[in-house]
């Protein structure tokens, strides 16, 4: 089995840390990958204990449906002469009692976005098709290993939003990170500057480009491509003036392949530098 923990061993401190806060952070899209294929390719019937919650509050509810319900807020309610004061009044006990409700019939359509951002999916995932492609075709590296690694994309999508801050150099937007799929796709939405990636040691700032997207190699590319392609620290920094908006799609092989340096392009010149390891479970 897929070690993702090992596959940071030999790796430089940044990185480490980044694969770290992975494995907390399991809701994060960018890294829910290396878990959920350790635990969908080997049908587990037990969860390695490195996945375990250390707190005691337990994650499976014995008998949901003898639980209150979260209230549901009606908008016609609220906007009816008739019915306002005691919505108003179910509003007012939600927001108290619960701190979370469900409002309907709020005239807001969320399809368009549900549309848009399907749309917007798709056709970023065949860009990151044809970038890895040809990222093959420029490694000498067999076609078919590349084409058959991303048979299945699994793609997820994280949108960050950084508000003006009045003390920028106190603070960071986005933590400096490596990102842990394969390949990211990142959309700098109104085109204000902020990222920032390592080079040399020097923090270096990437101007948006009119209509261009941010292509970055990440951690699983880097050990397909034996380290010929390297997945670079960067960070998001926020200023005083404008908010800044991105979105971040990133791709991963399917689920159920291994993840190692593509055969051809071990060899006795360039040894694997990353190794398939084999861990216990339970
Ligand atoms: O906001 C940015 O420019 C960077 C976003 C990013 O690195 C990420 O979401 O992983
Ligand atoms: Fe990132």
């Amino acid at each position: 089995m897929q070690c993702p923990l090992n596959w940071t061993v030999k790796r430089r401190k940044g990185k480490v840390r980044s694969v770290e806060r992975a494995m907390e952070t399991k809701i994060a899209s960018s890294v829910k990958v290396p878990i959920v294929q350790e635990l969908v390719k080997e049908k587990l019937t037990t969860v390695p204990p490195r996945y375990h919650r250390r707190d005691n509050d337990h994650l499976i509810l014995s008998d949901p449906s003898s639980l209150p319900e979260i209230p549901v807020i009606n908008m016609q309610n609220l906007l009816n002469t008739d019915l306002m004061d005691s919505e108003l009044h179910k509003l007012d006990k939600a927001s108290q009692e619960w701190g979370f409700f469900q409002l309907i019939n709020h005239g807001v359509g969320s399809e368009p976005f549900r549309d848009a951002i399907e749309a917007y999916s798709a056709e970023v995932k065949v860009l990151a098709i044809k970038m890895l492609n040809f990222m093959a075709k420029a490694l000498h590296m067999k076609a078919e290993e590349m084409k058959t690694l991303f048979k299945e994309v699994s793609q997820s999508m994280r949108m960050n939003y950084y508000p003006p801050c009045p003390q920028p150099e106190l603070v960071t937007g986005l933590y400096p990170h490596s990102d842990a799929n394969a390949l990211t796709i990142l959309l700098q939405v109104n085109e204000i500057e902020g990222l920032q990636i390592k080079k040399d040691g020097f923090w270096i700032p990437v101007s948006p480009l009119p209509n261009a997207f941010v292509i970055n190699i990440g951690d699983i590319l880097e050990i397909v491509t034996n380290g010929a392609y390297r997945s670079i620290e960067h960070r998001a920094t926020v200023n005083t003036k404008k908010e800044r908006l991105s979105i971040a799609t990133f791709h991963s092989p399917n689920l159920d392949c291994d993840i190692g340096p593509a055969p051809s392009l071990v060899a006795p010149e360039t040894p694997a530098k990353f190794r398939r390891t084999t861990v216990e479970c339970g």
